[in-house]
């Protein structure tokens, strides 16, 4: 048994928006590191845990989080719409040891998925068919949010029991840093956006089109400092991954949906994401950091960023 730990920022916005002098080349260059982090730690198991941005889940039924026994990408900005390789044996115990474990986890045996949890193990693994792979949902966008106590308690549970198996589980946290892109909310939501908000599953080709390039068009108003979006916050950013790299994930409670709002956007709660991950890696003991990096890039509306580990 092994666990290795690799969370990373995703942006739509990276395949459509050329970012400032440089930083396509960093980017890429820790994308190569990635990869070469998958071949060394050579997984039998990838866990990932993602977020959706209302294309697979939707207000009809929200859960916090769930374990997926079978899923697909939604195809969105381009990203994977194949079928993910579920081990279904494993999804259902890792499910039944969360409930046993006081954790009231929700179940999906057909989930959509959307690059929120597609991108990163698409680019990092050369497609989300070529390793077994149990998704793990973990909203990031719809109020109301559980305490991050929780999403830690899930993740720390889910690595006890990946610790008992006997697999190289690589476990994938992908989403946030701050960020707050364009994606609407109930409370503010008009009629038309609430029915999307709803039950806005499989639009037509031309809804899709519209959400996109509004999306590509307000990164590339943001950079121009001319997008009615929140600022990008490089300094929480980098308090959140002192606490990856600490490995006391116990600090990550501290953290509240209202001031994570107020402090990184609307969008920063895809770090829950994060802490599942960092959290279940650490229920396998101390670990020490393989990578960080960090980025602000607007024309991706990203704080980008990225941390792996290995057991000490
Ligand atoms: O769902 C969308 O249309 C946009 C999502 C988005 C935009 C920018 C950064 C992200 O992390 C996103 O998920
Ligand atoms: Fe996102």
């Amino acid at each position: 048994m092994s666990l290795s730990l690799m969370c990373i920022s995703h942006s739509p916005l990276m395949g459509f928006n050329e970012p400032a002098e440089g930083v396509r080349e960093e980017v890429d260059a820790l994308f190569d590191r990635a990869r070469a982090f998958v071949s060394e730690v050579d997984p039998t198991l990838v866990v990932t845990f993602g977020p959706d941005h209302y294309n697979g889940f939707f207000y009809d039924l929200m859960p916090p989080f769930a374990i997926c026994y079978a899923a697909h990408g939604a195809g969105d900005y381009d990203t994977s719409a194949d079928e993910f390789v579920v081990p279904e044996h494993i999804a259902a115990g890792l499910a039944q040891y969360a409930v046993d474990h006081g954790i009231d986890m929700t179940i999906s045996r057909g989930a959509e998925l959307d690059h929120g949890a597609v991108q990163i193990p698409e680019t990092v693994l050369g497609g989300i068919t070529k390793y077994p792979t149990v998704p793990v949902f973990v909203n990031g966008v719809a109020e109301p949010f559980v305490p991050i106590s929780r999403i830690r308690l899930m993740g720390q549970v889910l690595g006890d029991y990946l610790a008992t198996l006997d697999e190289r589980v690589l476990l994938i946290g992908s989403g946030g840093l701050s960020h707050d892109p364009p994606v609407p909310r109930w409370a503010e939501a008009t009629e038309a956006q609430r029915a999307f908000l709803l039950e806005g599953r499989h639009p037509t080709p031309e809804a899709r089109a519209a959400r996109q390039a509004k999306t590509i068009n307000t990164g590339l108003k943001f950079a121009a400092g001319e997008a009615d979006i929140q600022e990008l916050n490089p300094e929480w950013d980098n308090a959140f991954l002192d606490v990856c790299e600490s490995g006391d994930v116990t600090a990550f409670d501290a953290y509240t949906a209202t001031q994570m709002t107020l402090d990184a956007g609307h969008s920063s709660h895809e770090v829950r994401c994060w802490v599942a991950a960092c959290a279940a890696m650490r229920s396998a003991g101390p670990y020490v950091t393989r990578e960080r990096y960090y980025r602000a890039i607007p024309e991706w509306i990203a704080g980008f960023g990225a941390f792996f580990a290995t057991t000490a």
